[in-house]
């Protein structure tokens, strides 16, 4: 009997899902032996330093295998050449070392055609597979020939589309299997200098950054070793993506917000837009340079008092003294390399005036001076000259006594205290004279503005980088933090530490000052930025992103660009052309890659049936994606009226939303929204974050 089409094309899937199966159960029994293996080898106790290393390596292998359990195998390539390799979220290898892994890790470079090849490029494949797996059941293949028939822009488009549309749990998954071309070409970007990824809403801009973060800690082992610091706009959104990087197997990252990236500051007061980009402009870095360089004492005659002598030390050798410490250190540590000089500066001058005091006493007065005289027996070599001259020893030793004396450690604070940050900024911030010497940019309007804001309790946003410049100028008084913990403990408590990498998500929010508190904590510009201009909301100026970081990296920085939206419908994206033309950019909205067959809606009622209506639309959406997720936006006048109304759903302002996503969104009063500041750049977040269906509420008059 003839079998029809789709009869044959069931078998095939049938066929090709349990040639699969095999694999995996073949591979589950290997990752199982590895694993026991393992287990075995570390339950011999570690003999010595390079044993522990070994062991700290070994049980970083079993952790990976064991966190493999869920997309051991996601994909397999075939080559033209007949060779077949698999591909999963960690590598696993075979008995014998030298052969081919059994399974590739994603982040190799064996893996990367499966994320890259295209029917116009096949790089040597004849076919990628999707595999499809439920814990160790394969529960579908998805196969895409590469041998020279036409093909579409996407990778793996049936697994993708699937992906897509599934519901939205509240916080982001790895999508290691489904990556696009242009995003694996981010991902896999070299990390020399900085990277800036300009996308459109949904364009999977924290996709890449966060799975850029394994594929470099994979690739460059050292980086681990300094931890990756992950940037993100709000604590809101940190919890969104906390579990992707652990599910990636990454554990020496650091994710912050700018607010709460300096340790023992907090944030405790909002600030109005004004405030906050006058204080976000780069020049206060300068500014905070010179108020800080002016702190420093000034080159004055100094008397010391020793053993009930003074001492003179003339204003000529106090500003040598000063030079000598300054010289490109920070103020504290200046500060004590000042210390220490007068301690010896101290020294010498004691053990001179002694010198000079026995030379007159040796005139006359014999009796005392044998007082100084070695004991018989002494050999006389860590005792006083015969003469009566300290040695070196001596010498050496009464300058420990005095940098231990307390007395004159409080002379030395008289001459050079030691600044606390907060009091710093302070008196800076609160002197508009002072402003006006050391920010000369500043109007006398704008220096007033800043500096009677400045009289308020608490920090707000824009002086954490501010607090954060002038700590780095003053620099720790204490030594190093002690070194307990994970790397990921140790860097998130110094404040001075430079990370091996940093990724910042949304980073067109950042101010000039933010950048460079990023740019403290890693010099060697190893950064990847990504983020939308055309989403900025912030207080600062910028329009673009050369504007944005001209102050800090200059014109020193890659480019890339991400142009394909993954998450918002298209029936969603066609609203948004009018409101980035009203937001003044003359960007294109990314294509939306999807569909979902449900035209966007409109309830017109009135502005006090608002939140009544809003709780109605979440009650028919919630029914309607059950499992998922709906969220509603609002005008930041509405929200707290909505919140009252609206009950286990987030209610939050075009800002709070940033970077999130839900099934449906309820969007309340647009217009509303569009009128506050950088209100059309809200409005195009406030369009974008649902991945199914978008409800609009317009109030009627
Ligand atoms: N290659 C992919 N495979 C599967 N899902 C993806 C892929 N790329 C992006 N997505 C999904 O698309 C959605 C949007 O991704 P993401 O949040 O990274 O976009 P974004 O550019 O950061 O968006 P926005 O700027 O609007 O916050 C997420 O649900 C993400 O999981």
């Amino acid at each position: 009997m003839l079998s029809t089409d789709s009869e044959s094309t069931r078998d095939g899937a049938a066929l090709a899902i349990a040639e699969e199966q095999r694999f995996l159960d073949a591979a589950v029994a290997r990752r199982d032996r590895l694993a026991a293996r393992l287990t075995a080898e570390l339950a011999v106790p570690a003999e010595d330093a390079t044993g522990r290393a070994r062991q700290r390596g070994l049980r970083a292998q079993l952790e990976e295998l064991r966190r493999a359990s869920g997309g051991l195998i996601f994909g397999r390539l075939d080559g033209v050449d007949g060779t077949v390799r698999h591909i999963g979220r960690t590598g696993i290898r075979d008995d014998d070392e030298t052969a081919d892994p059994i399974v590739v890790d994603w982040r190799a470079p064996a893996a990367r055609p499966f994320y890259t090849a295209t029917p116009v490029d096949p790089q040597g494949q004849a076919r990628r597979r999707h595999v499809r797996t439920d814990g160790p059941v394969v529960a579908g293949v998805d196969d895409e020939p590469l041998d020279g028939a036409d093909g579409g822009a996407l990778v793996g488009e049936g697994a993708l589309l699937a992906a897509l549309n599934e519901r939205r749990t509240g916080r982001m998954s790895t999508a290691i299997a489904t990556l696009q071309r242009e995003q694996d070409a981010v991902i896999r970007a070299e990390a020399t200098g900085p990277l800036i990824v300009q996308g459109g809403p949904g364009t999977g801009k924290t996709v890449v950054a966060l799975h850029r973060v394994a594929y470099l800690l994979f690739t460059y082992r050292q980086m681990a070793e300094r931890a990756v610091l992950v940037l993100g706009p709000s604590t809101r959104f940190l919890d969104y993506i906390a579990q992707v990087l652990p599910a990636l197997g990454e554990t020496a990252v650091v994710a912050a917000t700018c607010d709460t990236l300096l340790p023992g500051v907090a944030v405790t007061r909002a600030e109005s837009r004004r405030i906050a980009e006058l204080k976000g402009r780069a020049l206060w870095q300068g500014a905070l340079e010179r108020y800080v360089r002016s702190l420093l004492p000034r080159a004055r005659e100094l008397k010391l008092r020793w053993d009930g002598e003074f001492h003179l030390i003339g204003a000529d050798a106090v500003g040598h003294l000063l030079a000598s410490a300054v010289q490109g250190r920070s103020h504290h540590r200046a500060r004590a390399v000042f210390a220490e000089h007068l301690h010896h500066v101290l020294a010498e001058a004691v053990a001179e005036q002694r010198a000079a005091l026995l030379d007159r006493m040796d005139e006359g007065y014999e009796d005392i001076l044998a007082r100084f005289r070695p004991e018989p027996g002494d050999d006389g070599r860590s005792g006083s000259d015969v003469d009566g001259l300290m040695s070196d020893e001596e010498i050496d030793e009464l300058r420990d006594r005095i940098a231990a004396d307390a007395t004159i450690a409080r002379f030395v604070d008289s001459v050079w205290p030691a600044r606390d940050p907060r009091t710093v900024l302070r008196n800076l911030l609160t002197d508009a004279a002072l402003l006006a010497r050391y920010a000369p940019d500043l109007t006398p309007e704008e220096a007033g503005l800043v500096a009677a804001d400045a009289g308020a309790d608490g920090w707000a946003p824009s002086d954490v980088p501010l607090l954060d410049a002038v700590a780095d100028l003053l620099g720790d008084l204490d030594g190093p933090a002690p070194a307990a913990g994970s790397v990921a403990e140790r860097a998130r408590r110094q404040r001075g530490w430079v990370y091996g990498h940093v990724v910042i998500d949304e980073a067109q929010e950042l101010s000039e000052m933010q950048w460079h508190m990023v740019l403290r904590r890693c010099p060697s510009r190893s950064i990847t930025a990504v983020g939308d201009i055309d989403q900025a909301e912030a207080a600062h100026r910028h329009t673009g992103w050369a504007e944005a970081v001209r102050s800090t990296l200059g014109d020193r920085w890659t480019a890339a660009e991400l142009t394909i939206c993954y998450r918002t419908p298209r029936e969603v994206m066609e609203l948004t052309t009018p409101v980035l033309r009203a937001a003044g950019s003359r960007n294109a909205p990314p294509r939306a890659v999807r569909s979902s067959g449900i035209a966007p809606r409109t309830v017109e009622t009135t502005a006090d049936r608002l939140p009544a209506a809003a709780a109605e639309a979440v009650a028919t959406l919630r029914h309607r994606w059950t499992g998922g997720t709906v969220g509603v936006i609002a005008p930041t006048a509405l929200i707290a009226a909505l919140t009252a109304a609206v009950h286990d759903t987030p209610v939050l302002t075009a800002t709070q939303s940033k970077g999130l996503e839900f099934d449906a969104t309820v969007l309340v009063d647009p217009a509303r929204i569009a009128a506050e500041p950088r209100g059309h750049n809200a409005l195009y977040v406030a369009l974008t974050r649902c991945t199914q269906e978008l409800v609009t509420l317009s109030p009627i008059a």
